[in-house]
């Protein structure tokens, strides 16, 4: 199934996609936490569960075999694929083994450059993978953006050309980089409107449910905290329930805000942890 097209549909239908995020957990807990998480997320009917590869530079990798388990259980999946770390002959084996699971759709990635780790120089950043698996002709392409502007930009302009660039070589959906302040994905959106990037483009939302979490998506993701926001987190930092009920309730009201403002899609950072995803899906769930 090509996902592009549920997001022309759910527009036709002024409806709002609504995609899910797994990671494969690291080598010390096993593949069967991820699983018992899928069984849970899929109940929940997301339009599609994209599986991460080597998040945040982790070398655990069973994006395959996780994504063949989401299309076990009746949802689409969308297989994210880096190149920092592979090769022609590497990409190849992957893509391979994806079509082999039948996997369609892939999200085609740089990837997070690892301290110590010299980045291969087959595919310098994620246009040149899309090109390189357009020609395949085997998959449907998603691309990710960056709101506040990718951190090795040097401007939104820059950025925001690069980017165009990557849709022109098959991106033909985003995903945006996690943000806390709706008012700088609008704003991100319409330069990329008036760019000429006209292909859907779904807002990344993380429910924030502890301290370290924050830390490391500030770090990782160069997310900026709103005033409001980090009040929220202080207040809360040494109760971790009602730290977790303010990340979920703070993500419900940014969603409903974006819906509102009529975004294509939101691609919900679930962090493997389908107690959250329940909540919030919960909450839109009449709204999408
Ligand atoms: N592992 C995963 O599952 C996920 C990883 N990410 C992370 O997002 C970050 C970047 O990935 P992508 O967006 O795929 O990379 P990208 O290659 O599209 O962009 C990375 C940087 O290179 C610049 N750039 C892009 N194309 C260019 C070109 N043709 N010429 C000159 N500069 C160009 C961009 O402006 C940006 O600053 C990484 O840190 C990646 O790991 C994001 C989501 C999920
Ligand atoms: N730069 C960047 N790299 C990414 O991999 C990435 C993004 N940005 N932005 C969107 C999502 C968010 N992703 C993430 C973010 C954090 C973890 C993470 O913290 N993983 C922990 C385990 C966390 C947990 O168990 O709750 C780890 O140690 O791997 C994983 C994927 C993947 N994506």
């Amino acid at each position: 199934m090509k996902l592009s097209n549920l997001y022309t549909k759910a527009k036709e239908e002024g409806k709002t996609v609504l995609s899910f995020e797994v990671f494969p957990p690291k080598k010390t807990s096993g593949i069967e936490t991820v699983y018992k998480a899928l069984d849970e997320l899929a109940k929940m009917n997301p339009a599609y569960i994209s599986v991460t590869y080597g998040a945040g530079g982790t070398e655990a990798n069973n994006t395959a075999i996780i994504a063949e388990k989401v299309k076990s259980l009746g949802v689409e999946p969308l297989a994210h694929l880096t190149c920092v770390n592979n090769d022609r002959v590497s990409v190849e084996k992957e893509l391979d083994e994806f079509k082999s699971k039948g996997i369609e759709n892939i999200l085609a990635l740089r990837g997070d450059i690892v301290p110590g780790i010299e980045p291969k120089k087959d595919f310098l950043h994620a246009s040149d993978l899309c090109s390189y698996i357009k020609a395949r002709g085997d998959f449907e392409l998603a691309g990710a953006c960056y709101p506040e502007v990718h951190m090795e930009a040097k401007d939104m302009v820059e950025d925001i050309k690069n980017l165009k660039h990557k849709v022109e070589c098959g991106a033909e959906h985003l995903i945006s980089q996690l943000f806390f302040d709706n008012e700088v994905f609008y704003k991100f959106q319409d330069m990329a409107r008036c760019a000429g990037i006209d292909v859907p483009i779904a807002a990344g939302i993380m429910p924030v449910t502890n301290t370290k979490q924050i830390q490391r998506m500030v770090s990782m993701c160069g997310a900026s905290l709103p005033a409001n926001f980090s009040r929220i987190m202080q207040k809360y930092e040494n109760n971790p329930e009602a730290l977790r009920d303010a990340g979920i309730a703070y993500a419900i009201q940014q969603i409903i805000d974006l819906i509102a403002n009529g975004v294509d899609g939101i691609h919900l950072y679930t962090m493997n942890n389908p107690y959250v995803a329940g909540k919030i899906t919960e909450a839109i769930g009449s709204m999408l």
